[in-house]
């Protein structure tokens, strides 16, 4: 029996389809490589197509034996969100919709799905818990929290069991290396900071210096890679153990600024980082902070790499060598 992997080519995908062999697990991947890489897949069985065509899916649960499905395949960006809603709706609600009638057809239960801190919003508390407010200020939040109320009312009534797991901001490596951040174009705070440390672009511009925070630039809750990946794996022992439907924040429970990682990125790789303010990136919450307390208790959840500075060391070794 197989683990399906939908936008196994991905980012957090390809970190996660690495642990799930390293862990034996037999893989079939999942993906229409519009962001992914097919080489940042390490084994397994590759599937390329999109989630969203009926025959293609139809064939991959036909061919495979699948036990239960790893849900990445998304778009991923707040601010492509806002200029772009429609296409994110029909990107992930529509591709989750098509997953899920095909699991149901072929009587696959468990689905575990990649869910976000975007859920929030403008959060009310610092640390934020599971039972907070959802208020999703972009596009992209929006689309997620529609599909979690989705599985909601699917584990509801039609035996489907859900863990989904909201992360906060995925950074960092596979600790060999191999693999890495890898976006084309590249939106994301740490491997942009890191590309101007090596000379690849000329500055980095701070979106916005003047929210409501001690340096005033936003302040985001940063976790590696490879302990999201592991959460993937306890959350399907969970659901084959129990079957129990659950939400999970996945984060340090410790906020950065946008300056505070600027910093840390220079002390790491010893460069100059040149800095411009620019202005707000619209979508963007000023502060969001994880408490994953449900996730270390009910998952058994235990981050490894847990500071601001192993996550920019892996990441730069990955960045500075291979990329
Ligand atoms: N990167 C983060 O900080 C972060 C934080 C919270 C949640 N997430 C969620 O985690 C998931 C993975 O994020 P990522 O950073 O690895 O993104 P990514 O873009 O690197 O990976 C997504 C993968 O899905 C594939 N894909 C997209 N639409 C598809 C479709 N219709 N059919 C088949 N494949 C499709 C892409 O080609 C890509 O390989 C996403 O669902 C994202 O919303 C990411
Ligand atoms: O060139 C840049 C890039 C980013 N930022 C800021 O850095 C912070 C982090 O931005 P980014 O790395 O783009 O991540 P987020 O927009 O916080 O979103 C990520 O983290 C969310 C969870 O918090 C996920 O849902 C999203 O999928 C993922 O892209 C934000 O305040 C940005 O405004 C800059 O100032 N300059």
């Amino acid at each position: 029996m197989a683990i399906l992997v939908t936008g196994g080519a991905g980012y957090i995908g390809s970190h996660t389809v690495m642990e799930l062999l390293e862990n034996r697990d037999e893989v079939v991947v999942v993906d229409n490589l519009v962001k992914g890489h097919k080489n940042a897949i390490k084994g397994g069985k590759f599937y390329c197509g999109d989630i969203r065509d009926e025959d293609f899916l139809d064939r991959v649960f036909k061919e495979s034996e699948i036990e239960a499905v790893i849900h990445f395949a998304a778009y991923s960006l707040v601010g492509e969100s806002m200029k772009d809603p429609i296409g994110y709706y029909n990107n992930n609600v529509r591709g989750t919709i098509t997953l899920l009638r095909f699991m149901k057809k072929h009587g696959v239960k468990n689905i575990v799905f990649s869910s976000t801190a975007a859920v929030y919003g403008e959060a009310k508390n610092v640390p934020i818990t599971e039972d907070d407010d959802t208020c999703p200020e972009n596009p992209y939040g929006e689309s997620k929290l529609a599909i979690e109320k989705l599985l909601k009312w699917a584990s509801d009534s039609l035996d489907i069991n859900y863990i989904a797991l909201r992360y906060f901001n995925a950074a960092g490596a596979h600790e060999s290396g191999v693999i890495g951040e890898d976006h084309d174009p590249e939106t994301h705070l740490i491997p942009i900071v890191l590309e101007t440390a090596l000379g690849r672009r000329e500055k980095i511009i701070i979106f916005g210096d003047d929210y409501n925070t001690p340096d005033g630039t936003c302040i985001r809750d940063y976790i590696h890679v490879m302990d999201l990946a592991q959460a993937h794996l306890l959350a399907l022992d969970k659901l084959k153990k129990d079957g129990e439907s659950g939400i999970y924040n996945l984060g340090n429970g410790k906020g950065f600024s946008v300056k505070e990682v600027i910093e840390k990125s220079k002390e790491v790789t010893g460069r100059d980082i040149p800095v411009e303010i620019g202005n707000r990136r619209k979508g963007d919450p000023h502060i969001l902070v994880a408490s994953s307390e449900k996730a270390k208790k009910e998952l058994q959840w235990k981050p490894k790499y847990n500071s601001l500075e192993k996550i920019i060391e892996d990441a730069w070794k990955w960045h500075s060598n291979t990329h």
